[in-house]
């Protein structure tokens, strides 16, 4: 699924008005329309709707939508804004036809001394800006946005669009914005609900269908995409009748150190359940009792080091040479003693597929920088914000963090997945990827390590990097949906997910 600019969706706006054919007044009105819906269907008719209209056209849905819960019924109180003297003509229209026929319903706003006091469990409704918004709201108006704020505690508030005061496209750190539970957004995703610095805003976010143009989004080009169950079927390649084991990839886990080898065990774990052919795992010699005990399915090799691993760029007896490996993933509980960190730098050297970096072996690598540019292209690394952070940086926001992501991904050429609730995929061509798979009981030590796996195994099994990373992404966050559904957020662990990677790959 694509993710549209401001401008892009004013562009699908005016196609779907031009091509459909559709008048802007009709389109609104179906805006609306799916907003009122959805309120229909989550609130009864006995609570009071406060609706806070802006004078452009995100105001004219709030006015749409007031007049549609008059219809059914419904309590509710357009309170205009007149933050300006020009109301969009969608928005004038609207008005008139609202004092026609429910005249009781308007109120004018024209100072912050004429904010209503709500009557208890009134519905707040968030009309004031959406995507028309240029800059920060600044004056009285920021002082409106501070006063429904204020009602948050008491109020359920729902915003249209957009919470008001969020810029679509743009950081909007540290300005005033409203902090909605829900927010009703149309057809497409915006990048600003893809930032945790916006969550607070954005509470539950709700893609509502408004029937724009669908050859518009085919054809319009966009750097920012969500991934979507129909995109994992277009990458997924089912099982071959007659492939046998070496059809499906040897892979190499370098993984655990003293006190560790739990998160080199679920990493195996998690890539013996997502198709890998034959997995051989490199561990320090405290890890081969542990690791053979847990899983059997896997071969396993041990370091000369009791506690960490510090020669695992050299082939060792009886093993496959490092090239044979079709895929090596390396990192989780690897620790970052000298002598690993020295075997990374000569493994780095010798092994020039792409490979899949995470935990420790990024923490190496921030630590000594010029290895960045030794990583194979193509290769994966899987940092999470912090582990992002000592690899390139701090920055002031959210936004300026996904540009030097993607400048990175561009320059170093490698595939940069940074964790999270929207994980995000950076690509060496510049395109980032929204993961929209996963919820808060992933937010638990080891979640991590069994991604790892996955794209070890998906790497090992010939996907090309940017299917492996994308499918796996998705699948590790769809199993850990799976999982949360049956046995809780709050339940579950690492393994859980493991043990959801069936049904997940079952439901792609
Ligand atoms: N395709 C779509 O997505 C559709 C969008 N519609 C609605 O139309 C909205 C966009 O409408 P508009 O383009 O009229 O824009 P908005 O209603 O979001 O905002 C425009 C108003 O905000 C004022 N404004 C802009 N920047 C400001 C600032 N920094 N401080 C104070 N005031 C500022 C402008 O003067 C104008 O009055 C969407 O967010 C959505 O709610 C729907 O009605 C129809 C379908
Ligand atoms: N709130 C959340 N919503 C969706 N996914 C989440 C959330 N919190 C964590 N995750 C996922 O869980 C994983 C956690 O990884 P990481 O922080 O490396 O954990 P660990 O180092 O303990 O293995 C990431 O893939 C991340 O995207
Ligand atoms: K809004």
């Amino acid at each position: 699924m694509k993710i549209f600019t401001a401008t892009q969706i004013r562009e699908a706006d005016a196609y779907t008005i031009q091509h459909e054919p559709v008048s802007s007044l009709q389109l609104m009105e179906r805006a609306a329309n799916a907003c009122a819906q959805w309120l229909f269907r989550h609130f009864e008719a006995d609570r009071p709707f406060y609706i806070f209209c802006g004078m452009g056209n995100n105001g004219g849905d709030g006015l749409v939508i007031t007049r549609l819960l008059h219809d059914k019924g419904y309590n509710a109180t357009a309170c205009i804004i007149h933050h300006s003297t020009k109301a969009s003509p969608d928005h004038t229209a609207n008005r008139e036809a609202l004092e026609q026929q429910y005249p009781q319903s308007i109120y004018d706003i024209h100072a912050l001394a004429d904010f209503p006091t709500l009557p208890a469990g009134s519905i707040v409704i968030d009309a004031l800006f959406g995507t028309g918004l240029r800059s920060a709201v600044e004056g009285w108006m920021a002082g409106l946005i501070h006063r429904i704020n204020d009602l948050q505690a008491r109020h359920t508030v729902i915003a249209i669009d957009l919470p008001s005061g969020l810029l679509a496209d743009a950081s909007s750190a540290r300005m005033p914005v409203v902090n909605a539970h829900h927010t009703l957004s149309f057809e497409v995703y915006k990048l600003a609900f893809m930032m945790p610095e916006n969550a607070a805003r954005v509470g539950q976010l709700h893609i509502l269908p408004i029937g724009l143009h669908p050859d518009y989004m085919a054809r319009t080009p966009t750097r920012f995409h969500v991934t979507d169950a129909h995109m994992m079927r277009t990458i997924y390649q089912p099982r071959q009748p007659f492939a046998h084991k070496g059809t499906y990839g040897h892979a190499l886990l370098i993984a655990g150190s003293y006190g560790k080898i739990g998160a080199a065990v679920l990493s195996a774990k998690a890539c013996l359940h997502s198709g890998v052919g034959l997995l051989t795992c490199y561990v320090p010699q405290c890890g081969y009792q542990i690791m053979q005990i847990s899983a059997p399915a896997a071969m396993c090799i041990t370091d000369p080091q009791e506690t960490h691993s510090s020669h695992f760029h050299e082939t060792q007896p009886h093993t496959p040479a490092l090239h044979q490996f079709r895929a090596i993933g390396i990192g989780p509980g690897l620790g970052t003693a000298t002598p690993t960190a020295k075997a990374l730098e000569l493994l780095l050297d010798q092994y020039r597929q792409p490979m899949v970096i995470d935990a420790d072996a990024l923490n190496i690598i921030a630590a000594y920088p010029f290895l960045l540019s030794r990583i194979p292209h193509g290769s994966v690394l899987t940092p999470h914000p912090k582990e992002f952070e000592r690899l390139f940086g701090s920055t002031e926001n959210d936004f300026a963090r996904l540009e030097l992501l993607s400048e990175q991904a561009i320059n170093l050429q490698l595939y940069l997945l940074l964790k999270g609730r929207f994980t995000a995929i950076a690509c060496p061509d510049g395109s980032v990827y929204f993961n929209s798979t996963g919820n808060p009981g992933m937010a638990t030590g080891g979640s991590g390590d069994v991604l790892t796996g996955i794209l070890t195994a998906l790497l090992a099994q010939g996907y090309a990097p940017k299917a492996a990373v994308l499918l796996g992404a998705y699948l590790h966050g769809l199993a850990g949906d799976i999982a949360a559904a049956r046995m809780s957020q709050e339940a579950m662990t690492a393994e859980s997910i493991i043990d959801c990677l069936g049904p997940a790959f079952l439901q792609l």
